[in-house]
């Protein structure tokens, strides 16, 4: 039977798996607050522009938008468990909404000259890459987020709401503190890539292996 393992999980054998649930109960609280994350980023982003982005309000209302999207994403997934209301849409949807919230801000910062660009890009070339080797998985599964990839958002998030307030009012050690949490947060996000590139080697895998071949 040709199946594979997704984050070390057994799956259902590839040629069972349904490609995407389009049943009307995919809309449901989990996804809606999903949606609601993405519909936050263009407030975040004229929040941070506004006089220029650099005055304390502007910033302080920015990262409070910031901090209400990043936790509808815990919410999110807290929801969806709890009710058991984890779809293909959500699973799908989800990284997407966390990857136009935080890439929104990344570039954002960078072009404000409060974060180095070198930053922006490898996390964004990262979270793109993965996004389209998860679309180009859709033939075979809908491939979850992971424990690590999840780990990697949380860490972002707090880097980056970090990097949003305006460090310059604040004391030093903030922006170590800062410093230090957007290493870590570049660190998981490179390491857990290699970990979803490597899943998506072994689903391709099996999915070539004719049933009964076994993986
Ligand atoms: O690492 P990814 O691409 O699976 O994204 C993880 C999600 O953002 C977690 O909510």
């Amino acid at each position: 039977m040709t199946a594979a393992r997704v984050h070390g999980e057994r799956c259902a054998p590839l040629y069972a798996v349904r490609v995407i649930d389009a049943a009307p109960s995919a809309w449901n609280l989990a996804n809606v607050l999903t949606v609601l994350r993405i519909v936050l980023v263009p407030f975040f982003a004229w929040a941070m522009l506004v006089d220029g982005g650099h005055t304390v309000s502007g910033r302080l209302t920015a990262t409070a938008i910031f901090v209400v999207a990043a936790l509808t994403d815990r919410l999110d997934g807290w929801v969806a468990r709890r009710s058991g209301q984890i779809t293909d849409l959500g699973k799908l949807l989800d990284p997407i909404a966390d990857k136009l919230l935080v890439g929104t801000a990344l570039v954002l910062l960078s072009a404000l000259g409060d974060l180095p660009w070198w930053v922006t890009v490898v996390i964004l070339v990262r979270e793109l890459g993965i996004t389209a080797m998860r679309f180009f998985l859709l033939r075979y599964v809908v491939l979850p987020a992971s424990r690590g990839g999840k780990l990697k958002t949380v860490l972002q998030s707090f880097a980056i709401g970090l990097y949003l307030l305006p460090l310059d009012e604040l004391p030093a050690f903030v922006s170590v503190v800062a410093a230090v949490l957007m290493g870590a947060a570049v660190l998981v996000t490179v390491v857990t890539g290699l970990d979803y590139v490597r899943a998506a080697v072994r689903i391709r895998r099996a999915a070539v292996v004719p049933p009964g071949a076994g993986i």
